[in-house]
């Protein structure tokens, strides 16, 4: 598969992808509450893209856990392929004390309101929404992707507490594609970090109070590493 990805310290050019994203309608278009509702278990067949969600629970300190689901999309190669191909992936650049620095990964946001860039992108958040719904109350709506072209790519320590994570509980499901890496945790204030694999295809869900109490980073390796894309899914409000 020649995904022709430039390495992470090279200029990123995405003007050739072609964008066949715009012909799918918006999530928000699509997907409703009863829709959450209505997609039953029963739906995931034999030749579904992804199993059944049947997620092994870690519990954290001060109400955090992490749900983890192995394997769980069957259909990572393709999707790995197309997002690869099809996103128009952004570099952006951040100022750093008298510096101005490079974002050391490729992000692309997807609101609820705006096509998303594979119908199995919408799918996937729509199953995961219907699993945590009875937990969360609101279904999951937006999708970050981000991708990590190397080793050297990274997300230093942080919490996703932009919105309502900043003071409530949430739940944020993190579906990786590709190479595989460490998800690390620590509790926010200092303590030892965890450490999660996320491989092609698993789901991690970061859940109750983990956003606000843990923190979370993709720590840079110096193992040769191939390109990896992570899909977040968040409810509204949550970034
Ligand atoms: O790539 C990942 O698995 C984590 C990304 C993340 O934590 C974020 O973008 O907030
Ligand atoms: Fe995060």
């Amino acid at each position: 598969m020649n995904l022709n990805l430039p390495a992470s310290g090279e200029k990123w050019e995405n003007g050739a992808a072609s964008h066949t994203y715009v012909r799918f309608m918006s999530y928000a278009d699509r997907v409703s509450l009863q829709d959450v509702l209505d997609f039953g278990a029963a739906e995931v067949s034999d030749d579904s893209p992804f199993g059944p969600l049947e997620p092994l629970r870690t519990p954290l300190s001060r109400g955090a856990w992490v749900d983890v689901a192995p394997g769980w999309l069957r259909a990572a190669d393709e999707l790995f392929e197309a997002l690869c191909r099809d996103v128009p992936w952004h570099a952006e650049r951040r100022q750093m004390y008298d510096n101005i620095v490079d974002v050391p990964r490729l992000t692309k946001f997807y609101a609820a309101d705006e096509p998303w860039p594979h119908p199995l992108v919408d799918e996937l958040c729509r199953a995961v929404s219907e699993h945590y719904l009875p937990t969360l109350g609101e279904p999951l709506v937006t999708a970050g992707l981000c991708l990590y072209r190397d080793g050297a790519d990274s997300v230093a320590w942080h919490g996703d507490r932009i919105g309502r994570s900043r003071y409530h509980d949430t739940i944020v499901a993190i579906l990786s594609l590709g190479s595989t890496r460490t998800l690390a945790l620590r509790p926010a204030g200092g303590g030892a970090s965890l450490k999660f694999t996320t491989g092609h295809g698993d789901l991690v869900v970061m859940g109750g109070s983990c956003q606000r109490t843990w923190e979370h980073a993709i720590p840079k390796t110096r193992d040769v590493v191939g390109p990896r894309i992570s899909v977040q899914f968040r409810p509204a409000g949550v970034r």
